[in-house]
């Protein structure tokens, strides 16, 4: 493989299936994103525990004697089932497959490190892996679709989302931030160094941006191509434009090669935000134009900034 700077953890996590990890303990190394939005539970909640008491569910049997096999004998265990006894407890929600049918795949990897370890593999045969979306639920019931590439909310997800959100923050009379980010020169990019290096650039931002905002009350979501939105609440102004900045220095930093951008050496996002209050002005209805006119204002001084504009 060419000398590309990204890291396994970021692979394993951009992955369309779940990857666990155990060491010999059968304690949880490594736990990728998308067993942690399929069971709402963080790597954080579960690294170094024991996989057989992870769950408040009693572990499965059938799991449990795969895994002593796999560490007594080296023995690879294939389980499949279907609801209603999942082994994971899975949100992937369809009216037949209430937890999607499981196939967990149990073996032991030899000889990478000193001390064997033990990978869980889980795919969802329910969800065909040619679909473009993965359809999911979400708490207010809204029918969640994931991108793909970046396994980010979808644009049709967020407008619906948005749509919904935005009356209830309008009763509530909750202030709220939009962000649009645009990745700098990025046809640049692709014409320069492929568009398989471009589609590697956007799941690393997307991985990176997931990681930094960990409050659930922010969503963000593929806008378009290499458009990002994000709808920020609980915050202030000031607090949303740091957010914005944290943003812009994340994708920065990340240092990927850009030596046609024009910009910087490296790849470079341009931010706009704005900023709505509706005990103030509540107008709220042309908040998406303003975004994208804020972002505008950000590309013409120069990219590689945030602009900031008070609905
Ligand atoms: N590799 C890859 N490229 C994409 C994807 N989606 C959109 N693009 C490309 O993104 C590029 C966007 O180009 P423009 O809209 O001109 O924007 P830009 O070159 O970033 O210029 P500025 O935004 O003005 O800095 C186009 O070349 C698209 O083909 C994708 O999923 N993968």
């Amino acid at each position: 493989m060419k000398n590309v700077n990204i890291s396994i953890e970021e692979i394993v996590d951009s992955i369309d299936c779940g990857v666990i990890l155990l060491d010999q303990n059968k304690h949880i190394l490594l736990w990728n994103d998308w067993i942690a939005v399929r069971t709402g539970v963080a790597a954080s909640e579960v690294v170094g525990r024991s996989i057989l008491t992870s769950f408040n569910e009693p572990s499965n049997k059938q799991f449990a004697t795969a895994l002593s096999q796999a560490f007594t004998s080296g023995t690879r265990s294939t389980l499949t089932n279907s609801s209603p006894h999942p082994i994971f407890p899975l949100n992937i929600s369809d009216k037949l497959h209430p937890n999607g049918e499981q196939t967990i795949s149990v073996k032991m990897l030899k000889g990478w490190t000193v001390e064997p370890l033990c990978m869980i593999q889980i795919t969802d045969s329910a969800a065909s892996p040619a679909k473009r979306h993965v359809n999911e639920h979400h708490d207010d019931g809204n029918k969640v679709e994931l991108d793909l590439l970046t396994n980010l909310y979808t644009r049709r997800f967020f407008d619906e989302y948005y749509r919904i959100e935005l009356g209830r923050l309008q009763r509530l009379q909750q202030p709220f931030f939009l962000l649009m980010l645009d990745v700098d020169c990025f046809k640049k990019y692709n014409e320069n160094y492929g568009e398989e290096a471009g589609d590697v650039a956007l799941i690393r931002i997307a991985y990176s941006m997931r990681k930094i905002l960990r409050r659930t009350s922010d969503v963000i979501a593929r806008y378009g191509g290499e458009e990002f939105i994000f709808l920020l609440r609980d915050t202030t102004a000031h607090g949303a434009q740091i957010t914005a900045e944290k943003l812009r220095k994340l994708v920065s930093n990340l240092e990927i090669e850009h030596d046609y951008s024009g910009v910087d050496d490296h790849m470079t996002v341009s931010i706009g935000v704005v900023g709505c209050d509706p005990q103030k002005s509540g107008n709220v209805n042309q908040l998406i134009d303003h975004v994208q006119l804020a972002l505008q204002n950000a590309k013409n001084a120069g990219r590689n900034q945030v602009c900031y504009v008070e609905a």
